[in-house]
């Protein structure tokens, strides 16, 4: 029982990371810029530095009425997900901070709702830059609020879902898009390549 009680104890102790992939981990928007000027050369454009909404066609649809068909077919389309780069320094951050002691990371994304390409493609991505473990540390699901970690590391300022009070604290990753927003009082993380990223765990580790 004692021996039992250890093990719980120290199971608490253990710092659970949900990392993002689109727009934290994976370069959803510059893919989708290459791809979009490639397959409607003749439409309008957002230079990445311009984007201002989380989501790609609500800015768009400012620019020309009726584009929504066009911006989803892009994404939407078999290999979009698969072929998206990593975000710099992301891969080697992740891999780095689930061998500290005591961190237990999970990748926490959503497929689209049309998840025919993108929910197999994300693992499939993860297979290819992370490795065939880390299949076991990855959660696909359209309500994050449900998941239960300490923090959530995500480009989205608004996560919404069926928990009003998730378990985990929302940091938010920097991106063109969420650069001006309000964030209420939440954490940034701005990259992975400046080695900010550790300062965050561990504080995040000492308040255990
Ligand atoms: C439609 C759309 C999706 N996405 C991403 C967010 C989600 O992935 P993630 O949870 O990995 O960030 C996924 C489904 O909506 O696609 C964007 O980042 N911008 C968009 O405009
Ligand atoms: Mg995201």
């Amino acid at each position: 029982m004692a021996g039992r009680r250890g093990i719980s104890a120290m199971a608490q102790k253990q710092l659970l990371v949900l990392v993002d992939l689109d727009g934290v981990m994976a370069d959803f928007d510059g893919h989708f810029l290459t791809k979009w000027k490639q397959t409607y050369p003749e439409e309008p454009f957002i230079a990445l530095e311009d984007r201002k909404t989380f989501y790609l066609v609500d800015q768009y649809e400012t620019l020309k009425e009726g584009l929504k068909p066009k911006i989803k077919s892009v994404y939407q389309s078999k290999g979009f997900f698969r072929e998206l780069p990593p975000i710099a320094g992301a891969c080697d951050a992740l891999k780095e901070m689930n061998e500290m002691e005591g961190v237990k990371v999970f990748i926490c994304s959503s497929p689209l709702f049309f998840y025919k390409y993108s929910s197999t493609e994300k693992f499939a991505w993860v297979e290819h830059y992370l490795g065939a473990d880390w299949i076991n540390r990855t959660i696909l699901t359209r309500d994050k609020t449900i998941v239960n970690g300490h923090i959530l590391i995500d480009d989205n300022v608004k996560i919404k879902g069926a928990v009003d009070c998730p378990s985990w604290e929302h940091v938010v990753f920097t991106a063109h898009y969420n650069k001006h927003m309000n964030l209420r009082g939440k954490k940034r993380l701005d990259n992975w390549t400046d080695g900010s990223w550790r300062d965050l765990i561990m504080d995040f580790k000492k308040r255990l």
